[in-house]
């Protein structure tokens, strides 16, 4: 293995392996930290973990004991893949990683870049942006775990971290990679141990990609590792690989804990032509409704049926006043892992999940170890084969075209 890759969340974690399948990579994620080692085939590994929200000490701890497995399997750089809206709070968890993994490493000029042009993410003098407007605009200020209030990527960091935060602004990075490189070499000199790097567009990480070559840590989106397989095929350590996809025949249904703008969009159009069973927060966590009925209803219904607790945010500040943020997302996360459970035991083959946290549950839930890449559905998001009889979709909650639902199903779905 030559790349050895750390996710916050499942997800994101396959919007990374499928980003380094894209570029050549041969890719696998593995759910938390793997009791054996790796295929020797095997080019880029991540590790998903679901460390996004949780306690900073917890997500050191495990993101420390995936380090260490990369490097047992020989890995010689590594990336830490946090979300291309930099979801975290003043506490972290994102700054409390790098600088443990950065200690651990004895890592100098580690970059900083949450872009993902594809998605619309991208940075501006150290300010994130979601399309046209800056993220604490985007929706995101109302995030149910994460809300993000300040769009300045090095303000909101160096709340987190022990390290002094730098910056290459654009001025640098469009002139390309000499350019990035000296300016990553300057921050350092200057004892800024991270550096925010703008990125606004694909060039633009191709050539951080490449500045980076000789880094031992980086960290970003899954738009930072645009660049970084090129670097090993210039020194002749990866070969091309072509995956074998085949999807799988029999029903998709649905499950989405997302509260995102996106996937809301998604569901109203999904729900005109296809069932769905809206679930009410509060009657999950006073036990008014429970998974088998749920999933039954699932397996009854025709189409893609979807079973959804994506609220408004209005309403998900309620329940979160009313229940608490945490006992809340517990209640709900928990609900869908028996669902999925339920869901694969009464032989559902196509599972798409939307929401990082929801598909966390869902793939804890399922024992899912290891996931194969397959293609791609929509920026950031492959299909993914997850057992012999199982293949799924892990939707992050912003990401995803109006149509996604129905798109994933038709690439799940076996062709003739
Ligand atoms: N109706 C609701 N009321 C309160 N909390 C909810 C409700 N529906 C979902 N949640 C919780 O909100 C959280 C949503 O997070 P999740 O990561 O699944 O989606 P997302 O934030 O849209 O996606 P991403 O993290 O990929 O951006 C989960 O913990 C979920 O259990
Ligand atoms: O980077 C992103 O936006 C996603 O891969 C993700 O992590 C959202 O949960």
């Amino acid at each position: 293995m030559l790349l050895g890759c750390i996710g916050d969340d499942f997800t994101g974690s396959s919007d990374l392996a499928n980003t380094l399948a894209k570029q050549g990579m041969r890719t696998v994620q593995y759910t938390g930290v793997p009791a054996e080692d790796a295929a020797a085939d095997i080019e880029a590994g991540v590790v998903a973990l679901k460390s996004r929200s949780i306690d900073p000490q917890d997500a050191i701890e495990q993101s420390l004991r995936a380090l260490e497995w990369l490097q047992k399997q020989g890995c010689t750089q590594f990336l830490f893949k946090y979300c291309s809206t930099f979801d975290s709070t003043p506490q972290g968890n994102i700054g409390p990683v790098i600088d443990a993994l950065a200690e651990a490493l004895d890592a100098d000029r580690i970059i900083v870049c949450p872009a993902f042009p594809g998605t619309g993410r991208s940075i501006y003098q150290g300010h994130l942006f979601v399309n046209d407007v800056l993220l604490n605009q985007s929706g995101m200020q109302n995030h149910p775990l994460t809300p993000m209030t300040d769009p300045d990527i090095r303000r909101w960091l160096q709340l987190q971290t022990q390290s002094e935060v730098g910056h290459v602004a654009a001025k640098d990075v469009l002139h390309g990679t000499e350019a990035i490189r000296a300016a990553l070499l300057r921050e350092q000199l200057a004892n800024k141990r991270l550096v925010v790097v703008d990125a606004l567009r694909d060039e633009d990480l191709m050539q951080i990609g490449e500045a980076a070559a000789d880094l031992k840590l980086i960290t970003g989106g899954s738009g930072i590792a645009l660049g970084l397989p090129e670097n090993f095929r210039r020194q002749g350590k990866i070969t091309s690989s072509s995956a074998n996809w085949q999807g799988e025949s029999g029903k998709c249904v649905a499950l989405s804990g997302s509260c995102s703008t996106a996937t809301r969009t998604q569901l109203q159009l999904h729900l005109k032509d296809n069932p769905g069973f809206e679930i009410i927060a509060a009657d999950v966590i006073e036990g008014r409704i429970d998974a088998p009925t749920i999933a039954n209803w699932l397996i009854a219904n025709q189409g893609v049926p979807v079973a959804y607790s994506s609220a408004d945010p209005e309403i998900v500040k309620q329940v979160q006043n009313q229940y608490g943020r945490e006992q809340s997302a517990h209640a709900i996360e928990s609900l869908f892992a028996d669902i999925a459970r339920l869901l694969v035991a009464g032989g559902i083959t196509k599972i798409l999940t939307a929401g990082g946290e929801t598909s966390g549950a869902v793939v804890e839930a399922l024992n899912l170890s290891t996931l194969e890449i397959g293609p791609e559905i929509d920026p950031g998001v492959p299909a993914l084969r997850a057992g012999e009889k199982l293949v799924i979709a892990l939707k992050s909650g912003n990401f995803g075209a109006p149509d996604y639902f129905v798109k994933a199903a038709g690439i799940l779905d076996r062709q003739a």
